[in-house]
């Protein structure tokens, strides 16, 4: 803005102007009395946001300005719903006092509230983390770092792969991100308005560690193991900055920088972690989830937890199995023990101690964190009694803290009101000067009426009495007929036509008193509540470690609970290589379906390490392949599972292609997503890697989608994955052939009486049948469409083979093919055959074998070529091209 234009505008728009300079990207709530005005753009982005009425205040520089305003009593509701869209507020108070300011009263920013660094309660999702994260990419590969600043956590990471960068910021779902100009083309982003893009100057190494150092007074930050960090730190420097900016504070409940590695964990990436529907379905919403399932905890803070855990499962096997003692022994004393009763009191302890931290703890806060110190010597005793070590090392972190309990229990009234403003939040007897204070404020009433008594019988005047109003205060009244015998020490204040008024020292130092007293005991109170938070900050680390292992038992005994009532088993984690599932379920599927659910085996082992699963519609095979994933996760987090037993080898990452859905926001089509995907599966796929693979190539023409289909399945084989492949492509059922790791398994199912039932049951081979139509008609397509497709279906399984399918030996062969072992439950029954057996043999729908029905791709090709209008070096080049497609589909 000009200096001319600025200097037209009204001293109190300057002021605004000059704060709004100073935070350009946060809207400002700029206090006025008891509301608070936005102007300008402010105002009309808050007035469609929050559906409040965009007004004009007059005119500054001859234009009317925009306006809109919040009552300050409402303004918590407003705010939590502008953060909650992602904006960051600045809140501007009054500082000076109104009475006594020549021009605009004085006035300040005092806090700023943005999507990542809430700390306040009622703006927060008790049961998900609130993250701000930091991102720079420099020559050593990419910087993260990401802040809890409600409980404290302060994690970094470097890390050299993109692939590897998005599954990290998918797992943790910023609220808000610091990032380094030219990475906003990334695909894992939340909304922009979220996103602060920063010049790459300001991600300065040598200056972050220096004030990293200094926040967490070390020398340097070996001890964090961060000391070789270098873009990591860049990024965690930066983060501290605006955290501290934001909130005004040094944060001292920063106390260390935690660092995360990438081989330490199972990887999911992105897609995977949505499809297995971990903590959110693929609606978005939490109800159908394994988190929903498991998330028994009786403390937000424990459901956070757990929520970390689920969503990043361990690869040390030793915090696995001392997770797995603790569960177990838990689970053995859960009667005798019941911690959750105890746990319940506890509450979230851990952002209410960040609270203390940033002095923006409330009455209640404290009130709930002595409840919680009160019910600590009843939590230790029984971890006492305990000898698993995680649960011993847990005792031994949780401080009692007696004094501190007492203090609190003390210091406070059991229901105190919301703000600490409103006074009535220290109990009585708990400071003797607030005391008197309260008394003179409370029994006014009982001293004047004492004092009226003594006067009447020290002067002996029958009409005296003690009044008061507005304009004179406190007063003593004699009747006109008595008032010539007041005593000498009453000053006249006031004559009536009936009676004198006069008052006497006494009076007058009482008055004084009594109508400071409001003030005074609202003031003490005060005092001696930051007295009060100030004692709790000394106490901060202990505290923290308190809390850190309270959520910690929280989650084993939920986890404990869990495994009893849901019947789960712990499962064995060993060295050896595979997966060894017994009657293995769906933890999610089993809870909601109303017939009982048919438990299955797994059985990986070097010989057997890929399932080719065919079978129905409907039939099981998602749900089959899914519930390995989440045991095989479950397991990794030191959990039970849900199968009678289970041995899992080890795992790095767990990929999975399944569903399929536009990904419209970054202009991708289904195919495309499911493309990107199954690249990623066969560029990241190890030997140890757990692959699902449900219906790839679906997204295509039939040609292409088999062809695709065969080739991954054939690369997955060859890299060994551990992998489960679903497929209605019948013809893959004949690579157990070629690679003898692959096993054919099916969901089963029969038709009786003209009713397709599903057996939900794997077993050994592949399906005989698709029962596509049956499906169909199931689900209530009309009588005449299936009729056709029959007509169809028949026609296309008679149609003789429009060409011969190439001989080359991955080719889909026509052979007798040996029912391959596989130990389930019951053999099964009828010996499976393969698709081309069952579509040559039986007179009921079969899929026809499309390798032999289609002509091959490139005799279509060869159909297509103008050979006239070619060069013979063209013609050349083109027999080559087309007999290397023929030998690679070969
Ligand atoms: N083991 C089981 N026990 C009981 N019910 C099951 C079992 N497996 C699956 N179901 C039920 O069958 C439904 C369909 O299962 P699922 O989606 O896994 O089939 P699908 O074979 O993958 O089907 P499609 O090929 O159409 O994707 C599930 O929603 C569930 O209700």
């Amino acid at each position: 803005m000009q200096q001319e234009e600025f200097a037209q505008h009204t001293p109190m728009m300057r002021q605004y102007l000059r704060i709004k300079k100073e935070h350009p990207n946060t809207l400002l709530f700029y206090r006025m009395g008891d509301f608070y005005e936005l102007f300008y753009e402010d105002a009309k982005k808050a007035a469609a946001l929050l559906d409040i009425t965009l007004t004009q205040r007059g005119a500054s520089a001859g234009t009317p300005i925009p306006m809109a305003g919040i009552p300050y009593h409402a303004a918590e509701g407003y705010l939590a719903r502008l953060v909650k869209a992602g904006l960051s507020v600045a809140i501007c108070e009054q500082i000076g006092d109104p009475a006594t300011s020549k021009g605009p009263v004085e006035r300040k920013v005092v806090r700023i509230l943005t999507p990542g660094t809430l700390t306040d309660e009622a703006l927060l999702d008790e049961r998900r983390d609130n993250l701000l994260l930091a991102l720079c990419q420099q020559q050593q590969g990419y910087g993260v770092a990401w802040l809890d600043l409600a409980s404290g956590r302060f994690t970094l990471s470097e890390l050299e792969e993109t692939s590897a960068l998005e599954a990290l910021i998918a797992r943790l779902a910023p609220a808000e991100v610091l990032l380094e100009e030219g990475l906003e083309q990334l695909h894992c982003w939340p909304d922009p308005q979220r996103l602060h893009r920063l010049s790459p100057w300001q991600f300065d190494q040598d200056t972050a560690r220096r004030k990293l150092c200094e926040q967490f007074q070390v020398h340097d930050l070996r001890g964090f193991g961060c000391e070789q960090l270098g873009p990591a730190l860049a990024a965690a420097g930066v983060l501290l900055d605006y955290a501290r900016e934001t909130q005004q504070s040094t944060l001292p409940h920063l106390h260390r920088l935690q660092r995360e590695e990438e081989d330490e964990a199972l990887i999911i990436d992105a897609a995977s972690r949505r499809n297995l529907e971990l903590a959110t379905n693929l609606s978005g919403g939490r109800e159908h989830t394994l988190l929903a399932v498991l998330d028994h905890t009786v403390t937000p803070m424990g459901s956070r937890l757990l929520g970390r855990w689920l969503q990043r499962p361990l690869r040390h096997t030793g915090i696995i199995q001392a997770r797995q003692k603790a569960v177990q022994q838990l689970q053995e004393q859960a009667f005798s023990l019941d911690f959750a009763a105890d746990l319940k009191q506890i509450g979230d302890m851990e952002r209410i101690l960040s609270r203390v931290a940033l002095g923006s703890a409330r009455p209640r806060d404290l009130v709930r964190l002595g409840q919680a110190l009160a019910s600590l010597p009843d939590i230790k005793n029984k971890l006492a009694d305990l000898s698993a070590p995680l649960l011993e090392e847990l005792n031994s972190q949780i401080a009692a803290l007696p004094e501190v309990a007492q203090e609190l229990k003390r210091a406070l009234v059991e229901t105190p009101p919301m703000l600490i403003r409103d006074g009535g939040v220290i109990a009585e007897g708990y400071d003797a000067e607030l005391d008197q204070l309260r008394q003179l404020r409370d029994h006014a009433g009982g001293y004047l009426l004492d004092l009226e008594q003594r006067e009447k019988e020290r002067t002996g005047l029958s009409s005296l009495k003690v009044g008061y109003n507005r304009v004179h205060g406190y007063y003593i009244e004699i009747s006109r007929a008595q008032s010539d015998q007041a005593p000498a020490d009453y000053q006249r204040r006031q004559t009536l036509k009936n009676a004198e008024r006069f008052i006497l020292p006494e009076l007058k130092k009482f008055e004084d008193e009594v109508l400071s007293s409001q003030s005074r005991a609202l003031a003490r109170e005060k005092g001696l509540y930051e007295a009060l938070v100030q004692q709790l900050q000394t106490q901060l680390a202990a505290l923290q470690m308190t809390a850190a292992a309270l959520a910690q038992l929280d989650v084993l005994t939920c986890l404990a609970e869990r495994a009893t009532n849901l019947r789960w088993s712990l499962p064995c984690l060993s060295e050896q290589e595979g997966i060894q599932i017994t009657q293995g379920r769906h933890p999610v599927v089993e809870q909601v379906v109303s017939d009982p659910f048919v438990a299955n085996d797994l059985h990986f082992d070097p010989d057997t390490r890929m399932l080719m699963i065919t079978g129905p519609n409907m039939g099981g095979k998602s749900t089959f392949m899914r519930q390995i994933a989440l045991i095989t996760l479950l397991a990794y987090i030191g959990s039970a599972v849900p199968a009678e037993a289970a041995q899992i080898g080890p795992i790095d990452r767990i990929f999975t292609r399944i569903g399929a859905a536009d990904d419209l926001a970054s202009g991708r089509s289904t195919f495309m997503v499911e493309m990107t995907e199954t690249a990623n599966i066969l560029h990241h796929a190890t030997r140890q890697s757990l692959v699902l693979m449900d219906e790839v190539g679906r997204g295509t023409s039939t040609f292409d989608g088999l062809s695709l289909a065969w080739a991954c399945a054939q690369a997955l084989a060859e890299r060994q994955a551990w992998t489960l492949f679903a497929t209605h492509y019948f013809e893959l059922t004949c690579l157990s052939e070629t690679y003898p790791s692959i096993r054919n398994v099916h969901l089963s199912a029969t038709e009786h009486e003209d009713r397709l039932i599903f057996m939900h049951r794997v077993e050994a081979g592949p399906a005989s049948q698709s029962f596509g139509l049956q499906v169909a008609q199931l689900a209530g397509v009309p009588r005449e469409v299936i009729e056709q497709a029959k007509l169809k279906l028949a026609e296309l399984e008679s149609a003789p083979p429009a060409a011969t399918p190439p001989k080359t030996p991955a080719q889909p062969r026509v052979t007798e093919q040996p029912v391959e072992e596989w130990p389930v439950k019951e053999p099964s029954v009828a010996p499976a055959k393969t698709a081309r057996q069952a579509g040559r043999r039986s007179s009921t729908p079969q899929q026809a074998d499309l390798f032999a029905a289609m002509p091959h791709p490139a005799l279509e090709q060869l159909n297509q070529l103008d050979l006239d209008q070619m060069t013979p070096r063209q013609a050349l080049d083109a027999l080559y091209r087309l007999q290397e497609q023929a030998r690679s589909l070969g």
